[in-house]
């Protein structure tokens, strides 16, 4: 394990407490110190992490990751504008069929700090017996008007402006405002998503700054495996029929235009930097929960092309791709500014674990909610291109918003 000390398995006394108490008390034990916390499950793992700090998450204005510590980067679409924040993890917990495995990750306090922090998480094991409820972060007001009309109207302009000549794509997007169920239980909830998208980056990151967001994306943003650099091109968007092959899904020249924008964006970010040994693999079609994408895989050996900056360099560079801003970037950026009337706050921004056992793996918030009380705000948003009609468009948000909104109303 690099960098880190010995992970120690956990003791006896802990063993007897199933992983949802477990995560549930450790949840409530950051919430009630005001302190950072991120829950995740990759795709196709079975392992769940939870990243504990003992300080408050770092504002930052570049992620630089062969520099950062082990921790957990959450960034909101105005990344650069905005800062992001950076959680320096203390202790990870992993959660793995029966087991559970507490790692220290700081190295000066290492196992003292774990010794303590089990006294205080049983302690929090007792309390969570007659109070599970998992404190949230923020308090957004939940004003923004957002309609269904509104959102045809600005996908009608951002046809116009395409037509105009200036754009090739737009990406608008839109937030739905829900109330909870009455017994929502947060950590069911994160299960149920675990359980449905196998393939899906799962989420719940709650920091002060930030508030409690959960999510269920399937778009890696870039990703480091020890000397394996990723990244892909994803876009768009289908209903999945389960009684078709995904080898058979026929694809309209308007979606494969608009992934292949997508794809074109990764390689001008590549030739800018003059690297030109990268593998391609698709696009092949994909599927992410209740619906199937267009994906191409971009591949990078770090050693062979000793390019060690490279994740550093692409993240700077991909920030925020045409799959969720549009393209030419800059103009895209600057038209939705004006007229998208929305803050996107942490949608499609990008989050996940940083140089945790040598790798890095950040994804695009999407498919995500915000939390905040008795209520939660969806967001959404989809490609527009000269052959796009408002009302599709308006409807695929929806189908992104039941990403969570199915497993919520099956899991309550
Ligand atoms: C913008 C979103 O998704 C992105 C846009 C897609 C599209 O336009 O078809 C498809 C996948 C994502 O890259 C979202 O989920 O909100």
């Amino acid at each position: 394990m690099n960098n880190q000390e010995k992970a120690i398995t956990l003791e006896p006394d802990l063993g007897s407490f199933t992983k949802e108490e477990l995560i549930r008390a450790a949840l409530q034990w950051a919430g009630k110190q005001g302190l950072p916390v991120a829950l995740w499950r990759r795709p196709f793992q079975s392992e769940v992490n939870l990243l504990l700090s003992f300080e408050a998450a770092k504002e930052v204005t570049q992620y630089d990751i062969q520099e950062l510590s082990n921790g957990f980067a959450f960034a909101p679409f105005s990344f650069g504008e905005e800062k992001g924040l950076f959680i320096s993890g203390d202790i990870l917990l992993s959660f793995d069929f029966n087991e559970t495995v507490f790692t220290p990750l700081n190295k000066e306090q290492g196992s003292e700090q774990i010794q303590k922090f089990k006294v205080q998480l049983i302690e929090q094991l007792e309390a969570s017996r007659t109070n599970p409820e998992v404190p949230l972060n923020g308090g957004m007001s939940l004003t923004e008007p957002s309609s269904p009309s509104d959102y045809e109207h600005l996908v009608e302009r951002c046809i116009e402006a395409i037509q105009a000549g200036t754009f090739e794509k737009i990406v608008p997007a839109r937030s739905k405002d829900i109330a909870l169920p009455e017994n929502f239980d947060l950590v069911a909830f994160f299960n149920g998503l675990c359980q449905a998208y196998q393939n899906a980056f799962i989420s719940y990151v709650s920091i002060p700054q930030a508030g409690s967001w959960l999510g269920a994306t399937p778009e890696v943003l870039i990703e480091k495996e020890t000397q394996v650099f990723r990244t892909i091109a994803l876009a768009a968007t289908q209903r999945y029929n389960p009684d078709a092959s995904l080898t058979d899904t026929a694809w309209t020249q308007k979606e494969i235009e608009e992934q292949a924008m997508v794809s074109r964006y990764i390689i001008n970010c590549f030739k800018k930097i003059r690297l030109r040994e990268f593998s391609e693999k698709g696009p092949e079609t994909v599927k992410a929960g209740n619906l199937l994408h267009l994906k191409t895989t971009f591949e990078v050996d770090l050693q062979a092309t000793n390019f060690q900056e490279l994740p550093t360099v692409m993240l700077e560079l991909l920030h925020p791709t045409s799959a969720v801003a549009g393209m030419p970037k800059e103009e895209t950026l600057a038209f939705l500014k004006v007229q998208e009337k929305l803050n996107r706050r942490f949608y499609s921004g990008f989050l996940g674990p940083v140089n945790i056992e040598d790798c890095t793996h950040l994804y695009v918030n999407l498919r995500c909610m915000e939390l905040a009380g008795s209520h939660g705000r969806l967001f959404a948003g989809a490609g527009v291109t000269a052959h796009s009609r408002p009302q599709k468009e308006l409807a695929e948000t929806e189908m992104k918003f039941n990403t969570l909104l199915n497993i919520l109303n099956q899991s309550h």
